[in-house]
Formats: structure tokens, C-alpha cells, sequence
């Protein structure tokens, strides 16, 4: 008889829940979950003996076994008294790379040989919570769930089939019951738009008629009968640009992507090793045309109006009816045809076919989120997707990033500016697909012209459709055509800045077929994430941000937190400053931080970086930059002069160092960066951090050999300073990032010409800053203003700053510092050398060909 083989499971967690009945959407717990194994009482015992070699005595009160089971470790591994150490390994436990814990998380060993097919399974049940290097956190809900019936077509039998056959230990009775019944009621209701009217549809008239009776949705319906109709066929398709569409070549795919493949060969693929776990592999359901009893069906339906979708969705989901919400495009004979197909050149990538291929999975068009790295080519996932549906798109951007532009800067008249990232969306489809640019229009406050033809191609802000006050007449008209007719696809950019009122605004004025959602970034500190699962979908996919490094499609980068002492003169002031703002100025300014950001700056320029430095504060901005002799833009800085800095940061060998406020946290395409430096951030927002990185998840050289890029957040040592930056970082490592922390920088004392070494240049800067209210220590407004529509008006965003007389305190001192620290901008302003004059020719002509392009 084999020796009995015990679990070490790790770290699980669960309170003990009643029996009662549990609410639609969540995973009930209970003790007994895994309570398979026949001689548990038995086990217990031997369970004890063992560990008992290594209990810490308690004390004699202790009696029960459980409660002896005391050795180093295990407190870590149990809590509130529950305790997974006597559940049994199946055989061949070594090869499998899963724990599944009672309370929906799924623990995977990532250095297992199968943990690329697991992986694969896992981002299609569940979602990925964090992913360090060796142990990855995923968590089964009922929206994962959801869209994995929805996408791979997988029925309850096969999820679980999967799930236990790649488990260490049997899979919890709550986990099987609750993936059977979520599965099984999902596709029963549907919601479907036709003729521009929203219905609730169900083959089942019995499931209707519980709707109708329900109190929140039966008050919802609008006056007409339930309709009985034929239910369309459903077929199969190929998304363009992936290795099925004829003629088009497919970028290679890394064999752990398992791009393209179903799950079910990975799943057989994955259990090659262990011949014992080769039981029966579950299969995806194929959709065969022809083959499909469903056009045989009646479906029967209501009518709800737009305003009431959200409500009607998050009822029927709360009742443990979901609502499906799938486009059949290739039935869709009432709305006209888009001429739209991927140029030949274009080659999806791995990951990109992976995501589409959740999005399309079953012939049909599925709404939802799909979530990539800045940089891995979203705008190229969007414009595939609306490739494969063919019918009319409109693209929401947000604003933001007309605040912050060069390459692609547009003036339609001498002071105005289109939203750079609504002309980048137009550009990129006219770049990688055949669009006929007549069919391809932007919607913005300069331009009102729809596109010609019965299909076409709106791209517009979020801010621009929903904005309901001051429309001009043209703005009005525009409206109405959008509001007037279905859309087959809405592509919603940058879904994690913009506000759900906004979403609710904009979904209720353009009816669209299917949504897609696309972030890198699918975090909100206001917990609003939840919302987005009814007002566009659930999250379809979410990449790996470390395979992605590691496929070279974004730059590998090494983080650091660089704790910097506070001089003592600054710190005194912190800790006795009662403005809880202008407290925060002291560790930002701290001149140790100063000196770490200087040593740091002077390190990468010589090793040839492109160093960017974020100061969300702008008054600290503006003191480093001038003191460093270096350029910086934030938002009151004019357009002219952004694009100066910017060109000269891209093809100035001198000018290798900018200072950007928040403004460029976002959108900003500067791939020649290698190198970041954080000096001063907004509290603890993870969204921010993550935003901040992706600027050089670009790089350019990111395929060099042995290429790093480096990101560092200044932090002064023994501020609210070190609290905030632990909680910006978890994000990123989430996503597997080790952030090292540098407790000092070697070499820093030595370096020729370091500021703040004298007592008396500590004291002079102390002073500037005593001489700042506390408006000086409050942080440009962000992104969330433009989201929310409002204008960007550089003079009512600045910080206000009181002019100090530093004069007065500290006499020509100051003057001479002022002085001494002429601004790099102007340098800048020179037009006279050749260097410039070449600049600015190249920028007229880039100028000329990009409004050609927008006629
Ligand atoms: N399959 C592909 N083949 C070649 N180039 C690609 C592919 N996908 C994306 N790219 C290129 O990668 C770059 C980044 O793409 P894109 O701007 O869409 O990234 P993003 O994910 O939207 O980034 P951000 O979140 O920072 O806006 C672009 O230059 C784009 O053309």
C-alpha cells in the first residue's frame, strides 16, 4: 500500500460560512468542503503524530487535535482555525500545478511543466489576481465563469473535468456546485437589439414570465406583447489576421501562448506527462453550421428600453439568471455592410489573437473588456475586431491626450487641437486596414462631417457624446445620426479612467451590437470596477505583462524604490508642519531626494539612457528641472513649446532628461525613453504607477541584447511618503514586477558637483519651501476632468503659487539661484541653428501630411 501523501496547501484562507442559501454570484464554504477522503479520523491521527514532532506546546488547556497542530509555519497557512493540512494529494500531485481553494482562488505553481496549459485554462475560467514569479493567484467568479461558457463554448462537465484533473487535491464540493450551476444558467436570457430597440429574449416563455413578475424588471417592460419569433442560426467564423484567414500571415506564436489553440489540446496536451491523469478529455463545443437544431426554436422576448438595460442585467444576474448579451453579425442583414479587412501585412499577434479569440470564440460577437499592457497594441485588437464584425464602429477615446502631443499634432485652426488620440485611432485604421478614408470620420469640436456611404467609421471622445450643454448645431446633428441608427461594434478606449455615469451616458445614447472595453490598466480606486461588468462586459482577457517582456513585445524593466534619508533640517519641519498638504512638500522636496534624483539622472545619461522624471507636483517640478538645467512640461506649458521638448527629448543627443507633471502619465508615445524617475506621485494609486511604467514598455531599444529599462521611485525614509509608494507598487507586482529596494546609492557623496552638500544650500531650499502655501504642495487635476468633459484650461488648472519674497528672507542669495538656474525651456526656444531649423521644417511637413490625411 502507498504511503499516505499529505497536503501542504498555501496560503488559502477562509471563515467558516453557514449552509444557509447563498446568493447568486458567490461560492459557498463550508469545513467539509474537501471532505472526500473515506478515513479522514484516521488520517487526522497521523496527521499529528507527525506534526506533533514539531508542535510548540501551547499550554495544557489546548485539547482538541486540531488546535495542537502548532509548528512554525502552519499559522501562515490556516486561519481562523481552519486547516487543509490533512487533505489527501491525488497521485501525481507533482505534475499538477493547482490548489483550489474553497473560497474560489486558485493557487498555481508556475515552475510546474504544465503550468503554461493550466495557465491558459485558468485565464479562460477565472481572472488573474496576481502573478509574481513563482506562484500565480486567479480567482473563479461568476462573470469569469460567464464568459468562459460564452467564448470556449465549455460546458460545466468540461470545466470541471479540467479544473480536477489539473488539481493537486480534489477539487471543493462548493467550487464543483457552484461552476455547475452558474454554468448551466448562463444563455438562457439574452438581451438583443433590434431595429434599434432593446428586447429580453428566452426560448423558455416560463423564464420570461418570472421576469415579467419580478418587482424591479416586471415595472421595466415596455407596452406590447411577449413576441414569439424563429431563433437565428449561429455559424462559424475567422477573425481576420489570425492564422485561419486566407492569405494573411500569422506572427509567431510563442509556444506557451497557446495562441489559436482550443483548450481542450492544451488540456491534453498539458496532461502528456502524467498518464494517470489521461481520463477524458474535455472537448470545446464546435459550432458546425448546419449542425444546429437552434433555428428550429421559438424564441420569445419583451422590450425594455436603453436606460433600463444596466437595471434588467443586474437583476437577472442577482436572481441566478445572467444575461448573455451576444451579436450575431453574420445574420445581421438589416444593418449595412462596412468594406473593412486587415492590409496583408498586418500579423496579430500570439496574445492578440488570444484575446479576439475570447471575444469571438462561439461565431458570435461577445461584449467585454480586454485588458493589455500600454503598448501591446490595443488600437490593433479594436481594429481587428471590427474586421471580423464588418459592420458600422464607433471609437470613444478620451481627451486626455490632446493635452500632452507632438508627433501627430493637428491645428485646425491656428489655436485649436483635435484630440491626438481620436486622430491616432483614424490613422491606425487607415494604417492597418483597406477602410476607404471617406468612410472613416471624426467627431470633435472641429470637425462635425459623418462619414459617406451607408457604413462607416465615427471616432469621437467620450466627452463629445455626452456633453449635453452648448451643443452647436452641427455638434446636434451629429448626435442625432449617431443616436439615430445601430452600430455594430463600440470601441471604448481606456475604460479604467472614465467615470460610469459617463458610461451609462454614452450606452444609452449609442446602441451598439457589441462593446468592446480595452485597458492596461483594469483598476479604480473608487472600486467602480464591478459596474463595468453590466455597462460593457466582463473581462474577456487579460495578458501577462512578464510573457509579454519576455516575447520582447514590450521592454523588460527593472524596478527600484530608492529610500532617501530626510536631511534633518526638513525633517524637523515635517514633523512640525500641521498642514497636512504643505507637509508633504518637506518629502518631496527633501534635498536628499534631490541629490538621489541628480546621481540618478547623471548615472543613466551616461550609460545613453532617455531618462523621463514625474512630479505630479508642480512646484517641485519646476525646482528640480531649473536646478538641474533640465526641460519640463506640465500643464500650463503652451502647446509650441510641449512639442519642442519633446522633439528634442526624441532626436537631441543633448537633450537626454525631461520633467513631465501627471499630464504625461497617459497616451504619451515616446519609445525612445529607457529610463523613469518618480519624484513625487499621487498617494497610493496603483492605476498611476502601472500608467507611469507603461511610458517605457515601448522602448525602442527594448530588443536589444540584455536590454533593461529602469524605473525608480524616490521615496524619503520614515514619511507617509514609504506608505503611499507600498501601495502604488502593488499593482505592478501583481503583474510579477520586483521592485528592489536601493537603501543607498553608491557613489552618490563622491559626484562632482552635487547639490545640497552645505548646510547653507539645505537651509536656502528649506526656506523656498516654508515660503510655499499649501497650494503649492496640492497636484495638477487629472486625466478624470477631460474624462468628465470639461475643457482643459490651462490657467484654471495650475497650481497657484504665492510669489515668495525670497529676497527679503535671505537676501541676493536667492536672486543669484534664480539666476544661476536658467530655464532649459527657453534654451530650447533657440530656432536659429541648423539642428532647429531642421526641426521645424520636419514639423511643418509632419503638420501638412496629417491634415491631408484628416481630409
Ligand atoms: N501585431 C502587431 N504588429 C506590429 N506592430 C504592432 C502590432 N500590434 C501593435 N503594434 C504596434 O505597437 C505599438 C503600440 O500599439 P498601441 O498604441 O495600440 O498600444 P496600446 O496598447 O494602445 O498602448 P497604450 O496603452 O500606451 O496607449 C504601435 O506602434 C503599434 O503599431
Amino acid at each position: 500500500m502507498p504511503a499516505k501523501r499529505k497536503a501542504g496547501v498555501p496560503a488559502v484562507a477562509a471563515t467558516k460560512r453557514s449552509r444557509t442559501a447563498t446568493p447568486a454570484g458567490s461560492i459557498s464554504e463550508s469545513e467539509d468542503d474537501y471532505s472526500d477522503s473515506e478515513n479522514e479520523a484516521a488520517e487526522e491521527e497521523d496527521m499529528s503524530r507527525v506534526i506533533n514532532k514539531f508542535t510548540i506546546k501551547q499550554g495544557e488547556t489546548e485539547t482538541s487535535t486540531a488546535s495542537k497542530i502548532h509548528d512554525a509555519a502552519s499559522k501562515f497557512f490556516t486561519k481562523k482555525g481552519r486547516d487543509n493540512t490533512h487533505l489527501q494529494l491525488k497521485p501525481g500531485h507533482q505534475n499538477r500545478p493547482l490548489w483550489v481553494d474553497p473560497n474560489g482562488t486558485i493557487i498555481m505553481e508556475s515552475f510546474s511543466p504544465l503550468a503554461p496549459r493550466a495557465q491558459e485554462f485558468l485565464t479562460t475560467i477565472g481572472e488573474p489576481q496576481s502573478r509574481p514569479q513563482y506562484l500565480h493567484e486567479y480567482k473563479i467568479t461568476a462573470h469569469s465563469l460567464y464568459a468562459a461558457v460564452a467564448s470556449a463554448g465549455l460546458t460545466p462537465q468540461d470545466l470541471l473535468g479540467t479544473l480536477e484533473r489539473f488539481s493537486k487535491v480534489s477539487v471543493p464540493k462548493s467550487i464543483a456546485k457552484f461552476i455547475k450551476e452558474t454554468t448551466e444558467s448562463y444563455g438562457k436570457i439574452k438581451l438583443v437589439l433590434k431595429d434599434n430597440r432593446y428586447f429580453i429574449e428566452s426560448k423558455d416563455p416560463q423564464m420570461l414570465q418570472r421576469l415579467l413578475t419580478d418587482q424591479e424588471i416586471g415595472p421595466l417592460r415596455l407596452q406590447g406583447d411577449v413576441v414569439k419569433e424563429k431563433a437565428p442560426q449561429m455559424r462559424g467564423l475567422v477573425i481576420p489576421g489570425t492564422k485561419e484567414a486566407a492569405g494573411v500571415k500569422q506572427a509567431v506564436s510563442h509556444p506557451t501562448m497557446a495562441a489559436g489553440e482550443d483548450i481542450a489540446a492544451a488540456v491534453e496536451a498539458a496532461e502528456r506527462p502524467a498518464d494517470d491523469m489521461l481520463a477524458e478529455v474535455p472537448t470545446v463545443r464546435e459550432e458546425e453550421e448546419g449542425d444546429d437544431d437552434e433555428d428550429e426554436d421559438t424564441v420569445h422576448s419583451f422590450e425594455i428600453s436603453a436606460e433600463s438595460v444596466e437595471t434588467v442585467q443586474k437583476r437577472c444576474f442577482t436572481l441566478g439568471f445572467p444575461i448573455s448579451e451576444e451579436y450575431a453579425f453574420r445574420d445581421d442583414t438589416k444593418n449595412p455592410d462596412l468594406n473593412i479587412d486587415l492590409r496583408p501585412h498586418a500579423r496579430i499577434r500570439s496574445y492578440q489573437e488570444v484575446s479576439l479569440n475570447k471575444m469571438f470564440g462561439n461565431g458570435r460577437a461577445k461584449s467585454g473588456i480586454i485588458v493589455l499592457p500600454c503598448g501591446a497594441g490595443k488600437t490593433l485588437v479594436g481594429i481587428s475586431a471590427g474586421c471580423t464584425i464588418k459592420k458600422s464602429i464607433v471609437v470613444l477615446a478620451t481627451s486626455a491626450s490632446r493635452i500632452l502631443f507632438y508627433t501627430l499634432e493637428l491645428y485646425c485652426k491656428a489655436d485649436t487641437l483635435i484630440s491626438m488620440s481620436v486622430v491616432q485611432w483614424r490613422q491606425q485604421f487607415i494604417q492597418w486596414s483597406n477602410i476607404d478614408p471617406d468612410q472613416i470620420a471624426v467627431f470633435t469640436s472641429e470637425n462635425k462631417a459623418a462619414f459617406k456611404g451607408d457604413a462607416g467609421i465615427i471616432v469621437s471622445t467620450y466627452s463629445m457624446v455626452t456633453q449635453t450643454r452648448g451643443r452647436s448645431h452641427d455638434s446636434e446633428k451629429m448626435m442625432q445620426f449617431l443616436m439615430g441608427r445601430e452600430w455594430g461594434l463600440l470601441i471604448l478606449d481606456e475604460v479604467h479612467v472614465v467615470p460610469a455615469a459617463m458610461f451609462r451616458k454614452v450606452l444609452t445614447s449609442i446602441n451598439s451590437h457589441a462593446k468592446l472595453g480595452l485597458t492596461a490598466t483594469l483598476l479604480r480606486e473608487d472600486d467602480k470596477v464591478s459596474d463595468l461588468n453590466f455597462l460593457i462586459g466582463p473581462k474577456l482577457y487579460e495578458a501577462n505583462w512578464m510573457e509579454l517582456a519576455e516575447l520582447g513585445h514590450i521592454a523588460k524593466v527593472q524596478c527600484a524604490e530608492v529610500w532617501c534619508p530626510m536631511s534633518p533640517e526638513f525633517y524637523t519641519q515635517y514633523l512640525n508642519e500641521q498642514d497636512a498638504r504643505k507637509k508633504t512638500l518637506y518629502y518631496i522636496m527633501n534635498p536628499r531626494k534631490f541629490q538621489a534624483c541628480q546621481f540618478l539622472i547623471d548615472h543613466h545619461e551616461k550609460r545613453g539612457d532617455k531618462i523621463i522624471v514625474f512630479s505630479d507636483n508642480v512646484f517641485a517640478l519646476q525646482q528640480y528641472a531649473l536646478k538641474l538645467g533640465k526641460a519640463y512640461i506640465f500643464g500650463e506649458t503652451p502647446q509650441q513649446e510641449r512639442m519642442r521638448i519633446l522633439e528634442n527629448f526624441q532626436l537631441n543627443d543633448q537633450v537626454n532628461t525631461i520633467f513631465l507633471s501627471k499630464i504625461g502619465d497617459t497616451s504619451l508615445d515616446l519609445p525612445e525613453a529607457t529610463c523613469l524617475i518618480q519624484i513625487s506621485s499621487h498617494y497610493g494609486s496603483r492605476r498611476q504607477e502601472a500608467q507611469r511604467l507603461g511610458r517605457i514598455l515601448r522602448a525602442k531599444r527594448r530588443n536589444d541584447e540584455g536590454f533593461n529599462a529602469f524605473f525608480y521611485s524616490l521615496v524619503s525614509k520614515d514619511t507617509a511618503e514609504m506608505y503611499y509608494s507600498n501601495k502604488r507598487q502593488a499593482f505592478l507586482v501583481d503583474q510579477g514586477y520586483a521592485f528592489k529596494v536601493i537603501t543607498h546609492l553608491q557613489g552618490i557623496e563622491k559626484m562632482p558637483g552635487l547639490h545640497f552638500t552645505t548646510l547653507a544650500e539645505r537651509k536656502e531650499l528649506l526656506e523656498s519651501v516654508m515660503l510655499q502655501n499649501s497650494e503649492a504642495a496640492s497636484q495638477e487635476k487629472d486625466d478624470f476632468d477631460n474624462a468628465q468633459g470639461l475643457s482643459y484650461n490651462a490657467k484654471r488648472r495650475g497650481a497657484k503659487r504665492s510669489k515668495g519674497k525670497l529676497s527679503e528672507l535671505s537676501g541676493g542669495n536667492t536672486m543669484a539661484y534664480m539666476e544661476r538656474n536658467k530655464s532649459k525651456n527657453k534654451e530650447l526656444k533657440g530656432g536659429k541653428s541648423a539642428f532647429f531649423k531642421k526641426l521645424n521644417r520636419d514639423t511643418e511637413r509632419r503638420k501638412k501630411e496629417q491634415k491631408a490625411m484628416l481630409q
